[in-house]
């Protein structure tokens, strides 16, 4: 059994003149979910299509579940993927329950899976309602139900949760990381990055075509070192010249201070002096607020896409 649920070697895929992927080679592990971010018309979902076997390659090798495909995959191979796409492929005008027992129908799934599908994603109460009068989120919770009736092992989301309410993003994030408990791989295009850092092992940044850099979201925000404590103090705007001197003389190189209203804010690199270095200010002005500032994957996001 290969380690790896899908792997991409030097993957090119051209339009006419215009090269869309330049040589990806990305691999995604059994139970890790691998984010896919870029900014638009980088190439993720022309990936991603390349990947199920919707579009061919112009150069390069997908293997899937360690067999190495050729122009069209097999059906048991497809049979271990389910994809989500951003445009909805419901049946508008079927209920919930006969969308599922159609697809369900076609690839020997029982109904008792449809059932158990329905409540997990909690649309038992509107099962019987026409798709069309459902929500966006509702819609997007049954196209993944669809997308798992066959039990996949690769789930692969392309935009899905993209202006979802909370519930169904909630509901759909908890979904995705019981997938994982189970073993199975998720590969997940989305322009959240927040959601991206919660959910992911790993972020592939692809921009242009190619393939940037791929890691753990931990390691990517380390990287940038930006790790400061910011401090609010109270201060009548009196006389701004000596406070700032003073802040001046205080702060070490790479920190910064703002002078506001009534009060100024400092950002002191959080290091073994840190904590000295506030009680120190805590003396001289009152204290009024405390917050730690980390890097986060949108900081992360603009380094790489320059
Ligand atoms: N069938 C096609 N024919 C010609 N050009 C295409 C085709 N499909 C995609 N492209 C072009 O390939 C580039 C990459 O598109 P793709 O949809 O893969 O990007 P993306 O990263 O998914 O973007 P977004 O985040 O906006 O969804 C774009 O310039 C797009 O216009």
């Amino acid at each position: 059994m290969s380690e790896f649920s899908l792997a991409t070697v030097n993957l090119k895929k051209s339009f006419a003149e215009q090269k869309v992927l330049k040589g990806i080679s990305l691999q995604v592990k059994r139970g890790e979910i691998m984010g896919l971010l870029g900014p638009n018309g980088a190439g993720k979902t022309t990936l991603i299509k390349i990947i199920i076997g919707i579009l061919n390659p112009t150069a390069g090798q997908v293997k899937l579940f360690g067999s190495k495909q050729g122009r069209n995959i097999s059906e048991d191979i497809k049979a271990k993927i389910g994809v989500v796409f951003e445009e909805s492929n419901l049946y508008e005008r079927l209920n919930a329950y006969d969308n599922l027992k159609l697809f369900a129908g076609i690839n020997g799934v029982s109904l008792k899976r449809v059932n158990n599908l329905l409540a997990e994603f909690k649309l038992e109460t509107a099962a019987k309602r026409a798709v069309k009068t459902y929500s966006k989120g509702m819609k997007k919770r049954l196209m993944i139900c669809r997308a798992l009736l066959a039990d996949p092992e690769l789930l692969i989301l392309d935009e899905a949760t993209g202006g979802l309410d909370p519930i169904s993003a909630e509901i759909i994030r908890n979904k995705v990381l019981e997938l994982k408990k189970q073993g199975k791989s998720i590969l997940i295009s989305t322009h959240y990055l927040e959601e991206a850092d919660r959910l992911c092992d790993r972020v592939a940044f692809i921009s242009l075509g190619n393939l940037i850099a791929v890691d753990k979201p931990a390691v990517f925000k380390d990287s940038l070192h930006k790790n400061f404590l910011e401090l609010s103090f109270a201060y009548p705007a009196s006389n701004n010249f000596e406070l700032s001197e003073r802040l001046k003389s205080f702060l070490k190189p790479g920190e910064e201070y703002q002078l506001e209203d009534e009060s100024f804010k400092l950002w002191l690199i959080i290091d073994q002096t840190v904590l000295k270095r506030a009680v120190k200010l805590n003396e001289e002005f009152k204290l009024l607020n405390i917050n730690r500032i980390e890097a986060d994957l949108q900081d992360v996001f603009k380094q790489v896409n320059l």
